[in-house]
């Protein structure tokens, strides 16, 4: 009888706000194996898309839970929309804002992979990939070539002024910074702060972790402890990247540590990687 436990659908409590591709997936995938959570599985957009059809609209799009479940769901455009911080105060202030991020650097290789392969552009081709970001990444002013600030590729990774935005609404207490980079390598880590942030158990562990051939050096999560299943990401995760020029990455790590030293200052972290 305990097992039966009424389904009703509510605004979430906890909102996967990014960045863009640091692991939005994979965290969301893994946290939502936990029986108290129940997670929308697509992206809702409603912040910076669809805001215009109203809460009745957004809590239509969320997942059944019961009242045993928080209620998460993950669109890692809002936290790089400057709108979208005033309309999740407006709606609840209480709410738990989750973050997660990677180096900037590998952000950025990685959102550029993702376009090409939107735009079915040098997908089997790393070499072709690796000149084609070079040429993008910079700029000429005055004969001197800097990189390209206001490429949107680069900017998602300046991390620091998207989270200013937010916390012109919402006290730190109100985040929880996971690190992305972490999230592949010790993946339970960062399973075990984020279940604290949200007051849940901690069920999932690092037994609940697997390599498998199937997904390369990314892990997959058992999803029940008895038995073999195991959940993986699909193929659209954990792509191929191509080799940048060693000077050209030492640029954009350059360029980004003001801006991450800037980050972790206000967030009261140590920095997640080397800056
Ligand atoms: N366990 C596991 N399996 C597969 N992939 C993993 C995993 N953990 C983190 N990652 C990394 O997640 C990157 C994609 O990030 P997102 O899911 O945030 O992308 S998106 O913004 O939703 O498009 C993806 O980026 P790419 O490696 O460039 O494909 C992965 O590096």
């Amino acid at each position: 009888l305990n097992d039966f436990k009424i389904q009703r659908k509510r605004l979430p409590d906890a909102i996967l706000i990014g960045a863009k591709k640091s692991g939005t997936r994979a965290l969301l995938t893994f946290i939502s194996t936990h029986p108290n959570v129940s997670a929308a599985d697509s992206e809702i957009h409603f912040f910076d898309k669809y805001y215009h059809l109203g809460l009745d609209w957004y809590k239509s799009q969320m997942p059944y839970s019961n009242d045993n479940q928080i209620v998460i769901e993950k669109t890692p455009k809002y936290l790089v929309d400057p709108k979208v911080p005033q309309r999740v105060f407006q709606m609840n202030k209480n709410i738990k804002l989750i973050v997660i991020l990677r180096n900037p650097v590998t952000r950025a290789i990685s959102e550029f992979v993702q376009s090409q392969h939107r735009q079915k552009r040098n997908i089997n081709n790393v070499n072709e990939q690796s000149k084609r970001f070079v040429r993008m990444l910079y700029e000429s002013k005055n004969q001197n070539f800097t990189i390209r600030k206001n490429w949107n590729i680069i900017k998602n990774g300046l991390y620091v002024n998207h989270i200013k935005n937010w916390m012109e609404y919402f006290p730190l207490e109100s985040f929880v910074f996971i690190n992305g980079d972490n999230l592949i390598q010790n993946p339970h880590d960062e399973l075990e702060k984020l279940q604290k942030f949200l007051g849940l158990k901690p069920i999932i562990k690092k037994e609940n972790f697997v390599l498998t051939n199937q997904k390369k050096g990314f892990p997959c999560i058992r999803l029940d402890s008895q038995n073999e299943e195991v959940k993986c990401l699909s193929d659209q995760k954990g792509r191929q990247h191509p080799k940048i020029p060693d000077n050209v990455i030492k640029q954009l790590q350059d360029f980004y540590r003001p801006y991450n030293n800037e980050l972790f200052e206000l967030i009261k972290q140590e920095p997640f990687w080397t800056v």
